[in-house]
């Protein structure tokens, strides 16, 4: 937000959600720590209470992520006010804080947000990596890629070996790099290992800025090999995906569009969201489409399940609801501790949407609403598997009716060759048997009608 008209802050920030950016980048300069001097919490503060910043994210009504860069001598001292101002992201500089940033990530965690550190360009990427490794370590390392303290400055590639090192060494760890960041670096930064781009002159200089967002993040997502066009993702895989819960009292509804592909069906849609809907609830959003065999590019509603945190959870620091589709074998105790939350936290949450919730008896292909401090980490993306050429290019392949048929036939043929194996031991038991009774008999008849033998027997 450097770049933006200061005096229409809240519109510019407005503007720049309207256009694709995820988080709201806050520069937070002293005129100490860097030669500039920019602004503090009552801006921060300012900002949220517009509430024209909400977005919604991985189920949960999210007010906009506010992520704030402190370019100041006395990090500490900004915690508590920024804290109050509702700052979503506080990131120190390592040269700030070699004394104290134990004590700096403890307050900023307890204080709801997000803590990050930050480098000068001339810092080694060593200095950080205590940072990341201890006990309590913070969320994001930021790699600055220009001197900090002004905007409009020329990208140092120099730094981006700081970033492969990074990422080696932390395959999950957020990494953001900031200044010089647009269409002609963006590349070098992505295939470097940075997932979160801060960039400003590019964004608010540009003619059509949601352009240039969309490319930028295109090469950030390509770079993980993930990206619109990537069709195959690793078997079981999870995935979150951001849906926007509209609550309204004890309304709660989520809504994405879904482009269809010739030849499925509102069945195979809903089956592969595994429990998030229903092909009921799909039919009623879309009167009058037909069923199954749909055409190329229709656009469906697909509406999800979801629910909005209470005033009073939030302040029990539960930050998203997570809606799970329930696996076989899934059960409340489990999933608090995959998700680590307490089972009466995940029964609360349920209790509000479904009446008559039974947590003893988990039902796959329904869903459950999980809640979490934060966003879970569900490991890094495996590189997807090359194209195959069974499905059409850029499709997601849905699990088809056809195809569920075929798994329950080769189910089918398991139960079929266990019942010929069982038959024929059966019958070869009994006849097994059948020739050692006979035998017997045979030879008890032999034994009636031999003196001798009867009467050593009688002995
Ligand atoms: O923190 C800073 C500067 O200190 C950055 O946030 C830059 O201001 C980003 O702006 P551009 O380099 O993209 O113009």
């Amino acid at each position: 937000m450097l770049s933006s008209d200061f005096a229409n802050l809240a519109s510019e920030a407005e503007r720049m959600l309207n256009c694709g950016a995820d988080w709201l980048h806050m520069d937070i300069m002293d005129g100490h720590f860097v030669p500039n001097l920019t602004i503090g919490a009552p801006v921060i503060e300012s900002l949220r209470k517009t509430q024209v910043y909400d977005t919604m994210l991985y189920g949960f009504s999210y007010r906009a992520y506010l992520d704030c860069h402190l370019m100041v001598t006395n990090p500490l001292d900004y915690i508590e006010p920024l804290g109050k101002a509702g700052a979503s992201g506080f990131t120190f500089h390592v040269e700030a804080s070699r004394e104290n940033w134990r004590e700096l990530i403890q307050k900023i965690k307890s204080k709801g947000m997000r803590p990050g550190v930050a480098l000068k360009p001339g810092t080694p990427i060593e200095e950080v990596y205590p940072l990341v490794e201890c006990e309590n370590p913070v969320e994001m390392v930021l790699v600055m890629t220009v001197e900090p303290g002004f905007g409009g400055q020329k990208f140092m590639p120099d730094m981006m070996d700081k970033v492969k090192t990074l990422r080696k060494k932390y395959p999950s760890l957020d990494i953001e790099v900031d200044g010089g960041l647009g269409p002609s670096t963006i590349d070098m930064a992505a295939s470097a290992g940075a997932n979160c781009i801060v960039a400003g002159s590019s964004v608010f200089g540009a003619p059509e800025p949601a352009h240039v967002i969309s490319l930028m993040r295109k090469s950030v997502e390509e770079a993980n090999g993930f990206s619109a066009d990537t069709e195959f993702l690793p078997k079981d895989q999870p995935l979150l995906m951001p849906i926007e819960c509209k609550c309204n009292g004890s309304f709660f509804q989520a809504e994405v569009t879904k482009t269809t592909i010739k030849g499925e069906s509102f069945y195979g849609i809903a089956e592969s969201l595994e429990g998030l809907t229903t092909c009921r609830a799909i039919q009623e959003k879309n009167l009058g489409v037909p069923p199954s065999n749909l055409g190329d590019n229709a656009r469906l509603l697909i509406p999800l399940r979801c629910a909005c945190p209470y005033s009073s959870e939030v302040g029990l620091a539960t930050r998203i609801l997570l809606s799970y589709p329930v696996s076989e074998g899934d059960t409340i105790s489990n999933l608090a501790i995959k998700f680590n939350t307490t089972p009466e936290a995940i029964v609360s949450a349920n209790n509000r949407s479904v009446a008559n919730f039974k947590p003893e008896s988990l039902v796959p292909l329904t869903s459950l609403l999980i809640p979490l401090k934060g966003k879970p980490a569900l490991g890094p993306l495996a590189k997807p598997r090359e194209p195959n050429s069974r499905f059409p290019e850029s499709s997601i392949p849905v699990i088809s009716p056809h195809k569920k048929k075929s798994k329950m036939w080769i189910v089918g043929i398991y139960i079929a060759v266990i019942g010929v194996v069982v038959g024929a031991s059966i019958v070869a038991a009994v006849a097994f048997l059948l020739i050692q009774l006979k035998k017997k008999k045979q030879q008890n008849s032999s034994k009636e009608g031999d003196p001798e033998l009867n009467s050593l027997v009688q002995v």
